[in-house]
């Protein structure tokens, strides 16, 4: 029997519209993330969090995005996520305190030791790798130079930091990541997404899973 080819798990994050959502789970989508840090041009309240979470069928993970919030935000908020985003400087303590699985981002500044990284959040379900923006947490629509990550690290990686339908496959057969995530590179406007980006970015991580 032939080894299976693996499958490249994708969120889409900064939902904000029920049509998009119901459109992302027709496509497949693995993962749906909601910006809970109140600054971002893509964040929700916690009424339209309840809202948004109830339309997510069984088996699609709602993770909810957080960048050094307030514990009491992120207690409001956990009834209605399967998993927790920290994008700030949180350290591991504090992204363990909610019995919830997490996984941390981390963005890549020139300084950053993903070994270390990997070994400090070890209790991590997987990292997330951004891009480095200085005074910007993330969702910046910037990439990084993917031949930073190393090919054998103790934690799945999602590869995030603008990526688009154009250079996903090109990212998929670089970094052989454990999932992508993708927010602007598949928008209309800040927190609309767009249909046919959605399909084309899709149909592109299929393309690149296919067997060469
Ligand atoms: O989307 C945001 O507004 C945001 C704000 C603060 C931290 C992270 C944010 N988004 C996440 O950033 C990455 C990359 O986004 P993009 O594809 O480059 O737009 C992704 O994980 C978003 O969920």
């Amino acid at each position: 029997m032939s080894t299976p080819c693996p499958r490249t798990r994708i969120k889409f994050c900064g939902l904000t519209r029920q049509a998009d959502i119901a459109h992302a789970v027709a496509l497949g989508v693995d993962a749906l993330g909601f910006v809970m840090w109140p600054q971002s041009k893509r964040a929700i309240s916690v009424d339209t969090l309840a809202m948004l979470a109830a339309e997510v069928p069984a088996f699609v993970t709602r993770v909810g995005l957080f960048v050094d919030a307030d514990p009491a935000l992120i207690e409001q908020c956990a009834p209605y996520l399967d998993l927790l985003q920290f994008h700030g400087s949180e350290p591991p303590a504090d992204c363990a305190r909610y019995n919830m699985a997490w996984i941390k981002a981390l963005r890549m500044r020139d300084d950053v030791d993903l070994h270390r990284e990997a070994e400090r959040y070890r209790a991590a379900s997987a990292l997330l790798l951004d891009a480095y923006r200085p005074g910007v947490p993330g969702g910046t629509g910037e990439t990084f130079d993917w031949s930073r990550i190393p090919a054998a690290l103790a934690k799945p990686v999602i590869l995030a930091g603008g990526l688009t339908p154009d250079n996903i496959g090109h990212a998929i057969h670089q970094v052989a990541p454990y999932a992508v995530d993708v927010s602007g590179g598949i928008e209309a406007f800040p927190g609309g997404k767009d249909t046919a980006k959605m399909a084309a970015f899709v149909h592109q991580v299929a393309a690149a899973n296919q067997p060469r």
